[in-house]
């Protein structure tokens, strides 16, 4: 079996890919678009992607592109602790306080915000496709007094990075969700986690007022509880919005199914973006 993943190695979601995979073949990504279309196109069986953080909310990108790029259905979900620790090369491990750059995933700078502007205030960022990217960054520019924020695989698997300062990220509490998007015809066995979920993505009918307050009275009459209700720009003009909807409920034969045929008869375009285990790992 071939999954991909956000590369290139040592990134969180190399760690989620090969705690979830054991025996597959890991092929990394330099992009989450990249990953999810070998995954549409059958190049690999599975794509690993981050979904949501904990501190920074959903990641636009893996969200955008599997609702307007592609025909992915998630299959799985993993949710990973994230810690961050700052790498240096080793030849400026003495100097690190003087770093004269910052490089990492946005999301990993913004979750280690207070520290940095504790420790280097006015010192530039730069926005790297991930983090172990910017560790390998880094580790192929000793000459230059650069930091990656990066994870401990990373620290192990890069030669010549030493690790600064461990554990920067401003909340204990950091998570992320990585998600596991297969064609929808593709059957993939993933050990089952300790909750069920389904995702939908919803668009209402245009200027009905009540619409919002309908749809979720179809899942409440029927207690299906909702952890996620989540709007996004349907990038076809201002004002226009797409929602995304959790359900802590696994597919079934009547209550879900009901739900959706109540909003398509309100007038509402339902997309079912996957039925599927949530593990914590
Ligand atoms: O860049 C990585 O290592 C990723 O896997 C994406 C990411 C970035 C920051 C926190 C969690 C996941």
């Amino acid at each position: 079996m071939k999954i991909g993943y956000l590369g290139p190695e040592a990134t969180f979601t190399d760690y989620a890919a090969r705690q979830l995979f054991h025996e597959a073949e890991r092929i990394p990504f330099v992009s989450i678009p990249e990953c999810m279309d070998a995954a549409s196109e059958g190049e690999i069986d599975a794509a690993i992607v981050p979904l949501e953080n904990s501190i920074e909310g959903s990641v636009n990108l893996t969200v955008d592109y599997l609702v307007h790029e592609t025909d992915l259905q998630i299959a799985g979900e993993a949710i990973v602790p994230i810690r961050q620790h700052l790498l240096v090369h080793e030849d400026n491990l003495e100097n690190w306080r003087n770093a004269e750059l910052i490089c990492s995933h946005p999301h990993a700078l913004a979750q280690c915000h207070k520290f940095l502007h504790k420790e280097f205030k006015g010192i530039p960022h730069e926005h790297m496709a991930s983090t172990a990217a910017a560790a390998k960054f880094v580790k192929d520019h000793p000459e230059r007094n650069i930091a990656a924020i990066a994870n401990s695989l990373a620290a192990q698997e890069y030669e010549g990075l030493a690790m600064a300062q461990q554990n920067i990220h401003d909340y204990s509490y950091n998570h992320t969700v990585f998600a596991v998007l297969t064609r929808p015809e593709k059957a993939l066995h993933l050990d089952k986690g300790e909750d069920f979920k389904t995702s939908l993505m919803i668009t209402l009918p245009s200027d009905q007022a009540g619409a919002l307050h309908q749809v979720l009275s179809a899942f409440s009459w029927r207690k299906l509880n909702l952890s996620k209700i989540e709007s996004r720009p349907m990038k076809t003009g201002l004002g226009k919005y797409f929602f995304i909807i959790d359900i802590n409920f696994k597919m079934d034969d009547v209550l879900i199914p009901g739900a959706i045929a109540e909003l398509e008869a309100l007038g509402c375009t339902v997309k079912m973006l996957g039925s599927y285990s949530s593990r914590k790992i």
